[in-house]
């Protein structure tokens, strides 16, 4: 399904995130239990989110990272916590990388366990972003997989072990930190662990890899994202298309 934007064809990628998210924005109704994405795309949508909020619209949200729910409070969304609420409506999420099927590669800002956690915890999940993002087949985006630093030795070898299994081969590197006090030290997550990127290029099998990868005991998480997405959201020059998941959610 097409429509029409707005925006001509000079756009840039910034106002194509925050388009997507407007257009996710219309999918949210009073009463709502959102969870909230992270990164530029998914901040966005929580500025926007915000604005609705100051003008009455009474909604609660699950935030995804420590930086959106520092940037949720300061635009004034309400929060609160998957300990304190039994489901999410919907969770709307930016994205690395977004296939046919609507598999993703998401954790690019490193936020993917918490991430992927409100996405199963949500009725339907709807990604946003600019259609760079939109793929034939994941994997150019560097696949990221948050570890325990403990035993990281053998939890690589077990990661290249998997990848053999599954037909896919690439570098793997410890994430570092970029910018600020914590530049070039090594990235820790929310959650205290480790992210290994692993350049693939190309994932034949998304599923077959993601439940390899789950196997192991000193991964913590993955960036893929598989039969979590219900719709995206995809922005660009010629317009917003929204693409609709072929199975619902959970089958
Ligand atoms: O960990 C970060 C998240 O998975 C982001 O949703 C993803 O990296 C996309 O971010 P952005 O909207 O900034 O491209």
């Amino acid at each position: 399904m097409f429509e029409t934007s707005e925006a001509g064809a000079n756009v840039n990628m910034d106002q194509l995130k925050r388009q997507a998210a407007a257009r996710a924005l219309e999918e949210v109704r009073d009463g709502m239990q959102l969870g909230l994405g992270t990164g530029s795309t998914a901040k966005h949508f929580v500025e926007l989110l915000g604005e609705r909020v100051a003008a009455g619209l009474k909604v609660i949200g699950v935030p995804t990272s420590e930086a959106t729910r520092l940037d949720a409070t300061r635009c004034g969304v309400p929060l609160t916590t998957l300990d304190e609420i039994d489901h999410l409506d919907i969770t709307i999420d930016g994205a690395d990388e977004i296939d046919a099927e609507l598999n993703l590669i998401k954790g690019g800002g490193g936020a993917l366990l918490r991430e992927k956690i409100v996405a199963a915890a949500s009725d339907r999940m709807i990604v946003i972003a600019d259609d760079t993002k939109w793929v034939p087949t994941l994997g150019k985006f560097p696949l990221p997989i948050e570890v325990i630093p403990f035993g990281l030795g053998a939890t690589r070898r077990a990661i290249e072990k998997a990848f053999a299994e599954c037909g896919v081969s690439g570098q793997m590197a410890v994430r570092k930190a970029k910018g600020g006090d914590k530049d070039g030290h090594v990235f820790v997550t929310d959650g205290g662990h480790w992210i290994v990127d692993a350049q693939l290029g190309q994932i034949g099998d998304p599923a077959r890899l993601a439940s390899a990868l789950s196997a192991i005991p000193g991964v913590v998480e993955h960036g893929l994202f598989i039969g979590l997405a219900s719709s995206a959201v995809l922005a660009g020059g010629e317009g917003i298309r929204v693409i609709e998941r072929r199975k619902p959610k959970g089958d």
